[in-house]
Formats: C-alpha cells, structure tokens, sequence
C-alpha cells in the first residue's frame, strides 16, 4: 500500500477577501498560517510522517508545508516545487471579487467557469498584472507553456506530466508523499485519481488547510475512493464554506 497526502494551502489573503486569485502570489492569513501548523499537527499524531513533498511554486503553498513540515516535526524533508502543480490560471477573473462575477455572469456561468471541466475564463490581458512573462519563477520557461487563462481540463493536462513524473517514482519507492497545492490543481488531482465524472466534479469543493490521506493499492488507485479527511467533520465545513463563495460578501468569508 502506498500513502499520498494532499494539501490545500491554509487560508490565503484573497481567499478571505472572496477574490479569485489564481496565479497571483498572495500570502497566508494568520488563520491559514495556523490551519497549516495544525495540518501538521494532524500528520504527526496520525502517524504520517511524509519522506517526500511536492508543492508549487506559489508562496502561499510553500508557506503551508513549511509550516506544516515544522510542526511535525519534519522540518529536514526535502521539498520540490513545480509550477505544474499551480492554481488553475483563473484569466481575466484574477483579482476581481467572487460575488461581483456571480452578479454579473450568473450563476450558471459562474459555476461553469469555476467547477466544470472544460470552461475556461476570459484571457487576462497581455502585460497586464496576471501576466507572469517577467516574473524570475517561470523566466525559463518557454513563453507558450504560460496560461493567460485555464479550464480544469488544461490544469489536468499540465499537472499528469509532473504526477507521473515527480510524484508517482515517489510512491512506488515506498515514501509517504505530502502534495501541498491549491483548490483546482487538487480538484485535477482527485478526478484523476477518484476517475471522477464531469457531474461529480462540479460538486467537488476542497477546503483549505485539510489534510486528505489516499491509501493506493499497487496501481495507484485508491482503496477508498475520494479518501479519508483526518479531521472529516471541520473539512466538510471547510467545503461547503468554499463552496458558497460568490453568495457571501465582501470582507465575510472567515
Ligand atoms: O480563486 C482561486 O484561485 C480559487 C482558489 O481560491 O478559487 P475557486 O476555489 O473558486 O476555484
């Protein structure tokens, strides 16, 4: 059997504002630096003590496994970071309030473009604040690799590459392995993994600052689909609280 952790980063500064924020580098809220000290926590008296992390390159994910590498106890396991395991770029959405959008599109759109597979918001402009073309992090990248904006399906696309790749050697070596990434690349990760349907993607929501443990058998499918939340009853809350953003206001999502 081979143990894999996911991780979505603690509470970030726009996810307590209710803005969209894909690839713009916000920092932790005090309460998502303590969700990842207790995602640690948690860890270490569940008795899983990961050997391999992987996170993105986007400071409020590296932030978490810090955080929750310190507080359990594991402060000395090597991290890698890849872009490919970024949030969904959200295009022309970054930056602008949820509740707005909803308001604005409908509820419909609203939904296809954050919990379908296929829609894709409108590009963000060329040289505008969400163009990361000058940011140092993605400068050796080939500029075509960059989104301006992502479907879910995109995200899929880019993320398998480094699953197989970084993550699954990992695995079958035997390592317990902690991903720490955000709301869409997990939700990708997931529906690969659960080979969730278009309609149980929609519903799928992951709270931040939860961590959800996958036991996988030899072919790296999980024993219980979905997997097991170490603490179920504060991830369900922590779900249906991200599922109702846009129908909260301004300053009042915790
Ligand atoms: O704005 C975003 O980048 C993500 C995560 O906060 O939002 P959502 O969960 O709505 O896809």
């Amino acid at each position: 059997m081979r143990t894999l952790i996911l991780l979505r980063h603690g509470e970030s500064a726009w996810n307590s504002k209710n803005l969209f924020t894909g690839w713009i580098d916000v920092d932790l809220t005090p309460r998502g630096e303590e969700q990842a000290r207790d995602s640690g926590t948690l860890l270490r008296s569940a008795g899983l003590l990961p050997r391999s992390v992987h996170t993105s390159v986007l400071t409020r994910a590296v932030r978490t496994a810090r955080l929750a590498m310190t507080a359990a106890g594991l402060a000395h396991t090597p991290v890698a970071r890849h872009w490919r395991l970024n949030e969904r770029h959200y295009g022309a959405l970054q930056g602008r309030e949820k509740s707005e959008i909803l308001r604005e599109f409908g509820e419909e759109r609203f939904r296809q473009w954050r919990r379908s597979y296929d829609a894709a918001p409108p590009p963000a402009p060329e040289g505008g604040t969400a163009d990361v073309a000058h940011d140092p992090r993605y400068a050796d990248l080939p500029r075509e690799l960059l989104p301006r904006t992502e479907s879910l399906a995109d995200v899929t696309a880019r993320l398998l590459p480094y699953w197989h790749e970084a993550v699954v050697p990992d695995l079958r070596a035997g390592r317990t392995v902690l991903v720490v990434a955000h709301s869409n690349s997990l939700r990708a990760l997931v529906a690969h993994l659960d080979r969730l349907s278009r309609d149980e993607l929609l519903e799928l929501n992951i709270p931040t600052g939860m961590p959800l443990r996958y036991d996988l058998d030899e072919e790296l499918a999980p024993l219980v689909r979905g997997g097991r939340y170490l603490d179920p009853r504060a991830a369900a809350e922590g779900a249906a609280e991200v599922a109702d953003q846009g129908r909260r206001r301004l300053g009042t999502t915790r």
